[in-house]
This record gives structure tokens, C-alpha cells and sequence, in this order.
């Protein structure tokens, strides 16, 4: 795949899942880990007054009893449905992994030197996840080392444009990469967005109303939001049914600013 090469950009966003990271850390490590401490964790904090806020965002007909909320965690889970109250939940629930040890986030080989060079170009970098801004930093604050032991805090590079579907908006609206821009302070058209996403599933409308699309799309929100943007695709992520014209580079060392 040949390099894509962008101009005049100042700032880059990043997803997360699929573009930093195998898709399969998300689904056979992370959400595995969630669903094993879920129970005991809901068991210790039903009624404790700072487990509320998160009960309070899920729909009350899920909160009839702990294992009534426990079967509607892992009905989502099965689905990937990424909606915030869920993905709030399970960035509580990864951290005790984090800071046990048992889980370390696997960054592909070729992001951390490309991102660490862009930074020490001054280039603005931020990270826009379906995961809370929770679990991001976490995410990038275990990052493993190459030796398999050491572990590195990359928290440093974003701080402080962390957005999820809460602080920015939905994943496929233009206007959600908008406001990013918008808080970063670049324009449109100095803004990159990568991410291995061009087709999705599902969007919540209320707790209590579902409507699903075919389609929806990253990183054409992007583009019609006016950022530059890239797909990225990775080995194991699904097929995605890109439309011509769509920049698409394997890596992020084929991402090529001038
Ligand atoms: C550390 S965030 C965990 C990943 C996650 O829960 C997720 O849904 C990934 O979504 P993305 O928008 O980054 O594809």
C-alpha cells in the first residue's frame, strides 16, 4: 500500500480500537475482564453512593435487581454495543486489571515511535474512542514494552484532548469532529483523523429506544466535517466496504506529513 501524504497538518486524532490496537485486545481481553469481576463489583457497590451516578445512566428496567443488571451488561457486551453508560461501567471495571498487572495494553509496533515523532515535530495529538475518556488514559498509561515486562505511561503525548461519545458527540456526526477541532484549536482542514472504522452498527437515540443503521461512518464524518482523514486497516479487522477515493494506509509509519 503506497504512503499517504498529507499536508499542513497540525494536529492528529486517533481511534483507538482496530487503529492502535488489535481489535481482539478489545474483545477477548478487555471485555472478557469486565464481565469476570462485573458480578463481585456490583455485588460490593449496589448501594454505594459513588456506584450511582453510573447505575442511575443505565435504563431502570435493568436495574430491577443486581443480576437483572449483570445479564443486561453482558447482553450489550455480546452485541459491542458502544454506548456510554456501558462504556463508562466497563472503564471501572478494567481498572483494577490495570493496576494488578493483568492488563497491558498492546500497541501495534508501529505507533509509538510515529506518534512520538509527531509530537517532537509539535504536532497536537489526541485521541476520540467509544471508550471513556476513563479508560483511555488508562489504555495508554500500561502500555507494554517490547520486552514483554517493562511498561510504558504514554498519557503524556495526549494530554489534554481526550474525547469519547460523552465530551465529543457520536463517532459518525461531522459535528462531533467539529468540536474537536474547535477545542483544539486548528482548523478543519489542519486536523487529521485515522481511524479503521467506515462502517458501524448501531446508534442509541434514549436507554430506552433503539435504532440501528447498516451504515455509518467515521471516517467519512470526518471528511464531511472537513478534517483530512485516513482509514487504517489492520490485519484481523473486518472487511470495510470503503468508497473510492478513500485514503487508506496499513500503519501509522505509511502516514507521511509534510
Ligand atoms: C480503552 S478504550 C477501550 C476500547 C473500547 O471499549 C471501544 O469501544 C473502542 O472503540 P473505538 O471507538 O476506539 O473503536
Amino acid at each position: 500500500m503506497p504512503t499517504a501524504t498529507f499536508s499542513g497538518i497540525k494536529a492528529i486524532i486517533l481511534d483507538i480500537e482496530g487503529t492502535v490496537a488489535p481489535i481482539t485486545f478489545v474483545k477477548d481481553t478487555l471485555f472478557p475482564y469486565a464481565l469476570r469481576v462485573l458480578p463481585d463489583y456490583v455485588a460490593k457497590n449496589w448501594s454505594s453512593p459513588s456506584f450511582e451516578p453510573t447505575l442511575n445512566s443505565f435504563p431502570a428496567e435493568d436495574l430491577a435487581s443486581p443480576e437483572a443488571l449483570v445479564a443486561h451488561v453482558h447482553d450489550l457486551t455480546a452485541r459491542d454495543v458502544k454506548v456510554a453508560y456501558l462504556k463508562s461501567l466497563q472503564g471501572t471495571l478494567w481498572r483494577s486489571g490495570y493496576e494488578s498487572g493483568a492488563l497491558v495494553t498492546p500497541l501495534y509496533d508501529d505507533v509509538v515511535t510515529r506518534i512520538q515523532s509527531w509530537k517532537d515535530r509539535g504536532k497536537i495529538l489526541a485521541i476520540f474512542s467509544s471508550g471513556s475518556v476513563e479508560a483511555q488514559k488508562m489504555f495508554f498509561a500500561h502500555v507494554g514494552g517490547e520486552d514483554g515486562e517493562e511498561q510504558h505511561d504514554l498519557t503524556g503525548l495526549f494530554e489534554p484532548y481526550w474525547f469519547d461519545t460523552v465530551n465529543a458527540g457520536a463517532k459518525f456526526e461531522g459535528k462531533s469532529y467539529e468540536k474537536i477541532v474547535s477545542e483544539m484549536g486548528v482548523e478543519r482542514g489542519d486536523a487529521l483523523f485515522l481511524s479503521d472504522h467506515i462502517k458501524g452498527s448501531c446508534l442509541i437515540i434514549s436507554p430506552q429506544l433503539w435504532y440501528s443503521f447498516d451504515e455509518f461512518k467515521e471516517v467519512q464524518a470526518a471528511l464531511s466535517a472537513g478534517l483530512c482523514a485516513a482509514l487504517v486497516i489492520r490485519p484481523g479487522n473486518p472487511p470495510q466496504d470503503f468508497a473510492e477515493g478513500t485514503v487508506a494506509v496499513r500503519s501509522l509509519g505509511e502516514v507521511e506529513l509534510d
